[in-house]
Protein backbone atom coordinates (compact mmCIF):
# COMPACT_ATOMS: atom_id res chain seq x y z
CA UNK A 1 0.00 0.00 0.00
CA UNK A 2 0.80 3.79 -0.85
CA UNK A 3 0.67 6.16 2.45
CA UNK A 4 1.12 9.72 2.35
CA UNK A 5 2.90 11.40 5.12
CA UNK A 6 4.08 14.48 6.77
CA UNK A 7 7.35 14.14 8.75
CA UNK A 8 7.67 17.05 11.84
CA UNK A 9 9.55 17.26 15.09
CA UNK A 10 9.30 19.42 17.99
CA UNK A 11 12.76 20.19 19.57
CA UNK A 12 14.38 17.26 17.81
CA UNK A 13 11.68 14.47 19.17
CA UNK A 14 10.71 13.23 15.13
CA UNK A 15 7.46 12.28 14.30
CA UNK A 16 5.38 11.09 11.19
CA UNK A 17 2.26 12.46 11.06
CA UNK A 18 -0.89 10.47 9.05
CA UNK A 19 -4.19 11.45 8.22
CA UNK A 20 -7.24 9.16 9.06
CA UNK A 21 -9.60 11.64 8.69
CA UNK A 22 -11.49 10.38 5.59
CA UNK A 23 -10.95 6.32 6.84
CA UNK A 24 -8.70 4.28 8.37
CA UNK A 25 -5.57 3.02 7.07
CA UNK A 26 -5.69 -0.17 9.16
CA UNK A 27 -1.63 -0.47 9.62
CA UNK A 28 -0.21 -3.44 12.14
CA UNK A 29 2.55 -2.69 15.16
CA UNK A 30 4.86 -4.20 12.11
CA UNK A 31 3.71 -1.42 9.53
CA UNK A 32 4.30 1.01 12.25
CA UNK A 33 7.72 -0.03 12.81
CA UNK A 34 8.88 -0.32 9.52
CA UNK A 35 7.55 3.51 8.93
CA UNK A 36 9.63 4.38 12.23
CA UNK A 37 12.66 2.64 10.83
CA UNK A 38 15.65 4.90 10.08
CA UNK A 39 17.16 2.67 7.45
CA UNK A 40 13.87 0.72 5.44
CA UNK A 41 11.25 3.49 6.06
CA UNK A 42 10.67 7.46 6.97
CA UNK A 43 12.26 7.65 10.68
CA UNK A 44 10.42 8.85 13.41
CA UNK A 45 10.63 8.35 17.41
CA UNK A 46 6.85 8.28 17.11
CA UNK A 47 3.82 8.37 14.48
CA UNK A 48 1.25 10.34 15.45
CA UNK A 49 -2.14 10.01 13.58
CA UNK A 50 -5.15 12.24 13.52
CA UNK A 51 -8.11 11.08 13.09
CA UNK A 52 -12.02 12.91 13.16
CA UNK A 53 -13.33 13.93 16.40
CA UNK A 54 -15.16 11.08 18.48
CA UNK A 55 -17.39 13.69 20.06
CA UNK A 56 -19.22 16.51 21.26
CA UNK A 57 -16.92 19.03 22.69
CA UNK A 58 -13.77 17.41 20.76
CA UNK A 59 -12.45 18.34 17.80
CA UNK A 60 -10.04 15.49 16.76
CA UNK A 61 -8.75 11.84 18.27
CA UNK A 62 -4.85 11.50 18.76
CA UNK A 63 -3.28 8.18 18.33
CA UNK A 64 0.10 7.49 18.96
CA UNK A 65 2.46 4.98 18.34
CA UNK A 66 6.09 4.43 19.53
CA UNK A 67 8.96 3.36 16.95
CA UNK A 68 8.87 -0.44 18.17
CA UNK A 69 5.04 -0.15 17.09
CA UNK A 70 3.13 -0.17 20.71
CA UNK A 71 0.22 2.00 21.31
CA UNK A 72 0.68 4.89 24.20
CA UNK A 73 -1.59 7.39 26.03
CA UNK A 74 0.50 10.33 25.20
CA UNK A 75 3.37 12.12 23.65
CA UNK A 76 4.26 16.17 24.60
CA UNK A 77 5.97 17.43 21.32
CA UNK A 78 3.69 15.02 19.50
CA UNK A 79 0.56 17.23 20.76
CA UNK A 80 2.48 20.14 19.75
CA UNK A 81 3.16 19.07 16.27
CA UNK A 82 -0.31 17.48 15.72
CA UNK A 83 -1.74 21.38 16.61
CA UNK A 84 0.34 22.61 14.08
CA UNK A 85 -0.25 19.97 11.28
CA UNK A 86 -4.39 20.35 12.06
CA UNK A 87 -4.13 23.77 11.08
CA UNK A 88 -1.65 23.66 8.40
CA UNK A 89 -3.77 21.43 6.66
CA UNK A 90 -6.63 23.37 7.14
CA UNK A 91 -8.70 20.67 9.15
CA UNK A 92 -9.48 23.18 11.55
CA UNK A 93 -9.41 27.00 11.95
CA UNK A 94 -9.08 27.58 15.21
CA UNK A 95 -6.22 28.28 17.71
CA UNK A 96 -7.20 26.45 20.43
CA UNK A 97 -8.21 22.56 19.69
CA UNK A 98 -9.57 19.91 21.78
CA UNK A 99 -8.03 16.44 21.07
CA UNK A 100 -8.72 13.37 22.85
CA UNK A 101 -5.65 11.05 23.58
CA UNK A 102 -5.95 7.12 24.84
CA UNK A 103 -5.18 9.04 28.63
CA UNK A 104 -7.93 11.80 27.89
CA UNK A 105 -8.17 15.51 26.63
CA UNK A 106 -5.88 17.65 25.76
CA UNK A 107 -5.70 21.05 24.81
CA UNK A 108 -2.68 22.59 22.59
CA UNK A 109 -2.69 26.47 21.82
CA UNK A 110 -0.97 28.45 18.56
CA UNK A 111 0.70 31.15 19.78
CA UNK A 112 0.87 33.95 17.58
CA UNK A 113 4.95 33.69 17.79
CA UNK A 114 4.88 29.96 16.38
CA UNK A 115 5.13 28.24 19.24
CA UNK A 116 2.40 26.05 20.64
CA UNK A 117 1.22 25.47 24.32
CA UNK A 118 -0.13 22.71 25.05
CA UNK A 119 -2.48 22.51 28.20
CA UNK A 120 -1.04 18.46 29.60
CA UNK A 121 -3.79 18.04 32.58
CA UNK A 122 -2.77 17.61 35.82
CA UNK A 123 0.26 15.04 36.83
CA UNK A 124 -0.90 11.94 38.53
CA UNK A 125 0.93 10.31 41.50
CA UNK A 126 -1.07 7.22 42.71
CA UNK A 127 1.13 5.32 40.24
CA UNK A 128 3.86 5.73 43.05
CA UNK A 129 2.31 4.11 45.39
CA UNK A 130 0.88 0.71 44.56
CA UNK A 131 3.56 -1.90 43.41
CA UNK A 132 5.64 -0.11 46.37
CA UNK A 133 3.69 -0.73 49.28
CA UNK A 134 3.19 -4.20 47.78
CA UNK A 135 6.77 -4.82 48.09
CA UNK A 136 7.16 -3.10 51.39
CA UNK A 137 9.80 -0.31 50.36
CA UNK A 138 10.52 2.55 52.45
CA UNK A 139 9.94 5.75 50.72
CA UNK A 140 12.84 7.57 51.07
CA UNK A 141 11.90 11.64 51.98
CA UNK A 142 13.92 14.00 49.91
CA UNK A 143 12.56 18.13 50.14
CA UNK A 144 9.35 16.86 51.31
CA UNK A 145 8.34 14.31 48.54
CA UNK A 146 9.16 10.86 48.53
CA UNK A 147 11.24 9.30 46.02
CA UNK A 148 11.65 5.55 45.27
CA UNK A 149 14.80 3.00 45.36
CA UNK A 150 14.89 0.88 42.02
CA UNK A 151 17.51 -1.99 42.22
CA UNK A 152 19.23 -2.51 39.07
CA UNK A 153 21.85 -4.78 37.54
CA UNK A 154 25.36 -4.76 38.97
CA UNK A 155 24.34 -4.13 42.76
CA UNK A 156 23.23 0.08 41.58
CA UNK A 157 20.56 1.50 43.05
CA UNK A 158 18.68 4.46 42.01
CA UNK A 159 16.18 7.09 43.84
CA UNK A 160 13.40 7.93 41.05
CA UNK A 161 10.46 9.99 41.66
CA UNK A 162 7.54 8.02 39.62
CA UNK A 163 4.66 9.63 37.94
CA UNK A 164 2.07 9.70 35.30
CA UNK A 165 1.97 13.00 32.64
CA UNK A 166 -1.05 10.46 31.10
CA UNK A 167 2.21 8.00 30.69
CA UNK A 168 4.77 6.73 33.35
CA UNK A 169 8.37 8.63 33.93
CA UNK A 170 10.61 7.63 36.01
CA UNK A 171 12.70 10.64 36.95
CA UNK A 172 16.55 10.93 38.68
CA UNK A 173 18.07 14.11 39.57
CA UNK A 174 21.83 14.12 38.47
CA UNK A 175 24.87 16.48 38.78
CA UNK A 176 25.55 16.45 35.24
CA UNK A 177 23.24 15.03 32.35
CA UNK A 178 26.39 14.64 30.44
CA UNK A 179 28.01 12.30 32.23
CA UNK A 180 24.80 10.40 32.87
CA UNK A 181 24.41 6.79 31.84
CA UNK A 182 21.37 7.36 30.16
CA UNK A 183 21.82 4.70 26.84
CA UNK A 184 23.40 2.51 29.49
CA UNK A 185 20.90 2.32 32.14
CA UNK A 186 18.21 3.65 30.57
CA UNK A 187 16.93 0.31 28.82
CA UNK A 188 17.18 -1.27 32.94
CA UNK A 189 14.80 1.64 34.31
CA UNK A 190 12.18 1.42 31.08
CA UNK A 191 11.92 -2.80 31.45
CA UNK A 192 12.31 -2.95 35.51
CA UNK A 193 9.92 -5.21 36.97
CA UNK A 194 8.71 -2.59 39.17
CA UNK A 195 6.74 -0.84 35.72
CA UNK A 196 4.80 -4.02 34.16
CA UNK A 197 3.91 -1.76 31.64
CA UNK A 198 7.51 -0.28 31.31
CA UNK A 199 8.37 3.62 31.81
CA UNK A 200 10.03 6.22 30.07
CA UNK A 201 13.40 7.07 32.35
CA UNK A 202 14.03 10.63 33.01
CA UNK A 203 17.58 12.12 34.18
CA UNK A 204 17.18 15.89 35.47
CA UNK A 205 20.21 18.62 36.29
CA UNK A 206 18.84 21.28 38.13
CA UNK A 207 21.11 24.35 37.00
CA UNK A 208 19.23 27.02 39.21
CA UNK A 209 15.93 27.06 40.15
CA UNK A 210 14.11 27.77 36.65
CA UNK A 211 16.24 25.93 34.32
CA UNK A 212 17.24 22.34 33.83
CA UNK A 213 18.69 20.28 31.77
CA UNK A 214 17.16 16.78 31.15
CA UNK A 215 18.07 13.61 29.03
CA UNK A 216 14.96 10.79 28.50
CA UNK A 217 14.99 7.65 27.63
CA UNK A 218 11.81 6.68 26.24
CA UNK A 219 9.62 3.56 26.57
CA UNK A 220 9.50 1.91 22.99
CA UNK A 221 11.63 4.15 21.14
CA UNK A 222 15.49 5.00 23.35
CA UNK A 223 16.87 8.44 24.06
CA UNK A 224 15.17 10.91 21.31
CA UNK A 225 16.47 14.74 21.48
CA UNK A 226 13.61 15.22 23.87
CA UNK A 227 10.49 14.13 25.55
CA UNK A 228 7.69 16.79 26.21
CA UNK A 229 5.50 15.12 28.55
CA UNK A 230 9.33 13.64 30.52
CA UNK A 231 9.97 17.29 30.04
CA UNK A 232 6.85 18.06 32.04
CA UNK A 233 7.01 14.83 34.73
CA UNK A 234 11.13 16.17 35.26
CA UNK A 235 9.89 19.74 36.22
CA UNK A 236 6.82 18.32 38.40
CA UNK A 237 9.28 16.11 40.45
CA UNK A 238 11.72 18.85 40.47
CA UNK A 239 9.17 21.49 41.99
CA UNK A 240 7.57 18.93 44.49
CA UNK A 241 11.72 18.05 45.78
CA UNK A 242 11.97 21.70 46.16
CA UNK A 243 14.70 22.67 43.49
CA UNK A 244 12.54 24.62 40.70
CA UNK A 245 9.95 27.12 40.80
CA UNK A 246 7.03 27.67 38.56
CA UNK A 247 8.35 28.10 35.49
CA UNK A 248 11.14 26.50 34.25
CA UNK A 249 13.10 26.46 30.86
CA UNK A 250 14.75 22.96 29.92
CA UNK A 251 17.01 21.91 28.10
CA UNK A 252 17.08 18.92 25.84
CA UNK A 253 19.51 18.39 22.91
CA UNK A 254 16.75 19.27 20.60
CA UNK A 255 15.99 22.66 22.13
CA UNK A 256 13.76 24.03 25.24
CA UNK A 257 10.54 23.66 26.39
CA UNK A 258 8.89 26.15 29.02
CA UNK A 259 6.87 23.87 31.63
CA UNK A 260 4.79 25.82 34.05
CA UNK A 261 2.88 24.15 37.08
CA UNK A 262 1.11 25.90 39.87
CA UNK A 263 1.32 22.86 42.42
CA UNK A 264 -2.03 21.56 41.84
CA UNK A 265 -3.61 21.98 38.67
CA UNK A 266 -3.10 21.66 35.15
CA UNK A 267 1.22 21.49 33.37
CA UNK A 268 1.72 23.69 30.48
CA UNK A 269 4.07 22.84 28.01
CA UNK A 270 5.55 25.26 25.82
CA UNK A 271 7.65 25.09 22.41
CA UNK A 272 8.53 24.42 18.64
CA UNK A 273 6.35 22.57 16.45
CA UNK A 274 7.87 22.31 12.96
CA UNK A 275 6.91 20.72 9.68
CA UNK A 276 9.90 19.11 7.89
CA UNK A 277 8.84 17.73 5.20
CA UNK A 278 5.94 15.86 3.00
CA UNK A 279 6.07 12.41 1.07
CA UNK A 280 4.90 8.78 -0.39
CA UNK A 281 6.06 5.85 0.99
CA UNK A 282 5.34 2.29 -0.08
CA UNK A 283 4.96 -0.49 2.46
CA UNK A 284 3.85 -4.09 2.29
CA UNK A 285 0.77 -5.02 2.53
CA UNK A 286 -0.16 -6.47 5.92
CA UNK A 287 -0.08 -10.53 6.18
N1 LIG B 1 8.08 11.77 22.88
C1 LIG B 1 7.03 11.85 23.76
C2 LIG B 1 6.54 10.66 24.51
C3 LIG B 1 6.15 9.51 23.59
C4 LIG B 1 5.60 8.30 24.32
C5 LIG B 1 6.57 7.66 25.27
N2 LIG B 1 7.72 7.12 24.59
C6 LIG B 1 5.84 6.55 26.04
O1 LIG B 1 5.99 5.37 25.69
O2 LIG B 1 5.12 6.87 26.99
C7 LIG B 1 6.75 13.19 24.38
O3 LIG B 1 7.16 14.19 23.78
O4 LIG B 1 6.06 13.26 25.39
Amino acid sequence: MRIRFTKMQGAGNDFVVLDETRGRLGLTPAQYRLIADRHFGVGADQILTVRPSPGAGIDFEYVIHNADGGEVEQCGNGARCFARYVRDKGLTDRDVVRVRTLSGVIEPRLNADGRVTVDMGPPVFELAQVPFDARGIEPAMEGGWETWPLALAGGTTVQVAVLSMGNPHAVQLVDDVDAAPVREQGPQVEHHARFPRRVNAGYLQVQDCSHARLRVWERGAGETLACGTGACAAVVAGIRLGRLDARVDVQTHGGVLTIEWDGRGPVFMTGPAVTVFEGELEIPDAP
